[in-house]
């Protein structure tokens, strides 16, 4: 049986006089991974911070299911370089405050035990991505939203991190909304894909994606490629405002189309 954490239903964001998003339709279900991906700009962090609560929309309506907890691993956390701080204090920061053994099976799961007693600003990328996941889990999250999760983690390491997030809504009994530019390694480890850029251009399963003319068709010859190397084909422009401009020569229009 599906259970619905998170919907967004004709969900727009404007920031001044500047459309960000508009028209998000989507949901995320408890035991599902749902990846945004779309070109810089396109607005998927607004959309995550809209799912967490860090922003309201300005039009539409977002819905969370009742007594859903968030975990949340913001695409960048800065921390003031003169407190001394050890993962440990950072992590007993979480409220409510977790007991220490929370705290190792946390880091545990996150392959980041030998780190516990380190000092916050002498940890590599790819290790600080990992605390704040493992931040994100102390929480017991229904819904888990990562925000760009692979950013500074090596190849290998992506792999591995692609992994253990593929496990979380089994281990964890929660839905996943991630952001992410890792094509290639989203499509081994999402439910559903939804491509951004202002608007929603398209969304669905990977595979029925990925095997959709529609999608090959947006996607170009990559697409057909096995998804290796993501680039974004638009079918139409936007001005300044974000809003959508018919292109020369439109070749489709997959506006909020479900490709599922
Ligand atoms: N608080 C804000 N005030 C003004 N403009 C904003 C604000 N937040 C985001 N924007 C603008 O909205 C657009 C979308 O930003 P957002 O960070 O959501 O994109 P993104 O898809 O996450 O980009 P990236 O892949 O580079 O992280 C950008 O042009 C950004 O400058």
């Amino acid at each position: 049986m599906t259970e619905t954490l998170l919907a967004f239903q004709n969900v727009s964001w404007q920031h001044e006089q500047r459309i960000i998003v508009r028209d998000i339709d989507f949901t995320v279900q408890r035991g599902e991974i749902v990846t945004l991906i779309g070109p810089n700009g396109s607005g998927k962090s607004s959309l995550v911070k809209m799912a967490v609560g860090l922003l309201t929309p300005t039009a539409g309506v977002r819905q969370l299911a009742n007594k859903v907890r968030i975990g949340y691993m913001p695409q960048a956390l800065r921390l003031d370089r003169s407190l001394p701080l050890t993962v440990r204090h950072f992590l007993e920061l979480a409220s409510p405050k977790p007991a220490p053994i929370q705290l190792l099976i946390a880091l545990n799961e996150v392959g980041a035990e030998h780190l516990l007693n380190n000092s916050v600003h002498t940890l590599s990328g790819g290790e600080w991505q990992r605390i704040l996941l493992a931040r994100a889990l102390l929480r017991q999250p229904d819904l888990l939203v990562l925000d760009e999760p692979m950013q500074g983690v090596d190849l290998t390491g992506q792999e591995e991190l692609y992994q253990l997030i593929a496990q979380l809504p089994t281990q964890h009994r929660c839905g996943v909304l991630m952001v992410s530019h890792d094509l290639h390694l989203v499509m081994a480890a999402t439910d559903k894909v939804i491509c951004l850029n202002g608007h929603i251009c398209c969304q669905g399963h990977p595979e029925s994606v990925s095997n959709h003319p529609e999608y090959l068709r947006l996607f170009g010859l990559q697409g057909s490629q096995g998804l290796a190397v993501y680039s974004h084909h638009h079918d139409h422009q936007h001005d300044a405002h974000g809003c959508v401009t018919p292109h020369l020569a439109p070749r489709l229009d997959l506006r909020r189309q479900t490709l599922s």
